[in-house]
C-alpha cells in the first residue's frame, strides 16, 4: 500500500532549526502490519484513519465557546513562547525556584476573550491545558461520546496497556511550545486543528537530555535549553539523535511511555490537540534481560524517590550518590 500523503515537512513551514539530526517518524493506515510492529515494540508512529476524534475535527474557538459550559479551565500564561510543565506540590521545597508560567482558572468564556486580547502580543502567550471532563456541554458530550472508542480500548487491549487516565484538551496560540520531558504514561496524541511539529527522542537518549532531578519540580522536563545548549554542562547533548513528524487534524502520534518529546504549534494558526494518556500495563511475568532503557528509567526513577525519602532532604540526595560511584564505578 502507498504510504498515506503528508502534511509538510517542517522546512517548508517557518518552524524552529536546530543542529542535531532527525529521522522522520513513519506515518502509516494503522492497519498496516508495519504500524503494529512499531506500536508492539514501543516505537513512535504516525498512524491515519483512525477516526479516534473525527467527531471532533469541527472544533473551532466559537463552537467550543458556545458548548464548553460554566465551568472554570486551566489555562498557563507565560512570559515566553515556551511551557514548561512543574509540580505545584515540589515548588516551595525549592525556595529559589522561579514558575516557568503562571496557571490560571478561567471559564471558557474568559480564555476566548484573553485569547483574542493576546493575538499579536509578544510580551505574554497563553496556553489552555485541561482534561476534558462531564461538566461540558450537551454538544461536546455528543462529540465525545462519538470518538472512536471502539478502536481505542480494542488498542488498548492488544498493547496490554493500563487504565486510560485522562483526555487532555490542548488549545495553544501559534508558535507556542512545549519544552522536552518525557511521561509515565502512552498517549495516543491526536490532532484536531492547525499544524503542530513533535521532536522525539528514544528512553536510551536519557543521558544526553539531562533531566531535572526527581524531586525538583521540573522532574521529567529536560535542563538543557535546546535554543542555545551549555555543553560545558551538558556536554553530551552533541550527540543527540531524534525523530520528528508534523501533525495534521486527523493524526494520531502514538508517543510510547518514557520517549522523550518537544511540541511546536506552527506559527500561521491556532492549534487544538486531545491526549489519550494510558497508564503502562502491569509487570510482565517473565522478565528478559538485559533490561531495556525504559526499564532502567524507572529503576533511576524509583532509586532517586528512595533515597530523597530516606534522608529526608533533596540536597543530600546528588551527595550520597556520588559517595556511592566515584572512584568505584
Ligand atoms: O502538545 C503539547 O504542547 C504538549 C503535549 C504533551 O506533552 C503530551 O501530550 O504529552
Ligand atoms: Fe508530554
Amino acid at each position: 500500500m502507498a504510504e498515506p500523503k503528508g502534511p509538510p515537512s517542517s522546512s517548508k513551514i517557518e518552524m524552529k532549526k536546530y543542529s542535531f539530526p532527525v529521522k522522520p517518524i513513519q506515518r502509516l493506515c494503522w492497519t498496516e502490519a508495519t504500524a503494529d510492529h512499531l506500536m508492539t515494540h514501543e516505537e513512535p508512529v504516525v498512524l491515519t484513519d483512525t477516526d479516534l476524534v473525527q467527531s471532533a475535527l469541527h472544533w473551532d474557538l466559537s463552537y467550543l465557546e458556545q458548548n464548553m459550559g460554566p465551568a472554570k479551565h486551566t489555562v498557563y500564561v507565560s512570559k515566553s513562547r515556551y511551557f514548561m510543565y512543574y509540580d505545584e506540590r515540589k515548588v516551595n521545597d525549592f525556595p529559589s525556584f522561579k514558575e516557568p508560567m503562571k496557571k490560571r482558572e478561567w471559564t471558557f468564556s474568559k480564555f476566548v476573550d484573553e485569547y483574542k486580547s493576546h493575538e499579536g502580543r509578544t510580551d505574554e502567550y497563553l496556553y489552555y491545558q485541561d482534561a476534558l471532563t462531564d461538566t461540558v456541554g450537551s454538544g461536546i458530550k455528543h462529540d465525545f461520546v462519538h470518538f472512536n472508542w471502539h478502536w481505542v480500548s480494542e488498542r488498548k487491549k492488544r498493547y496490554n496497556w493500563g487504565q486510560l487516565t485522562s483526555n487532555l484538551l490542548l488549545i495553544s496560540q501559534p508558535g507556542n511550545i512545549t519544552p522536552c520531558h518525557y511521561d509515565e504514561q502512552h498517549n495516543f496524541f491526536c490532532q484536531v486543528r492547525g499544524l503542530k511539529r513533535c521532536l522525539l527522542f528514544a528512553p536510551d537518549q536519557y543521558d544526553k537530555l539531562y533531566p531535572y532531578p526527581v524531586a525538583h519540580p521540573c522532574d521529567r522536563q529536560s535542563q538543557v535549553d535546546f535554543d542555545s545548549p551549555d555543553f560545558e554542562r551538558f556536554p553530551k547533548f552533541k550527540e543527540i539523535e531524534g525523530y520528528e513528524c508534523i501533525l495534521s487534524p486527523g493524526d494520531v502520534l502514538y508517543i510510547p511511555m518514557y520517549w522523550w518529546h518537544t511540541i511546536e504549534t506552527s506559527p500561521g494558526e491556532l492549534s487544538i490537540s486531545i491526549t489519550f494518556w494510558y497508564r503502562g500495563g502491569p509487570v510482565p511475568s517473565k522478565i528478559t534481560y538485559p533490561l531495556s532503557s525504559q526499564q532502567k528509567v524507572a529503576i533511576t526513577r524509583n532509586i532517586e524517590k528512595m533515597l530523597h525519602e530516606a534522608l529526608q532532604d533533596h540536597n543530600e540526595v546528588g551527595p550520597l550518590l556520588h559517595m556511592i560511584c566515584d572512584g568505584r564505578y
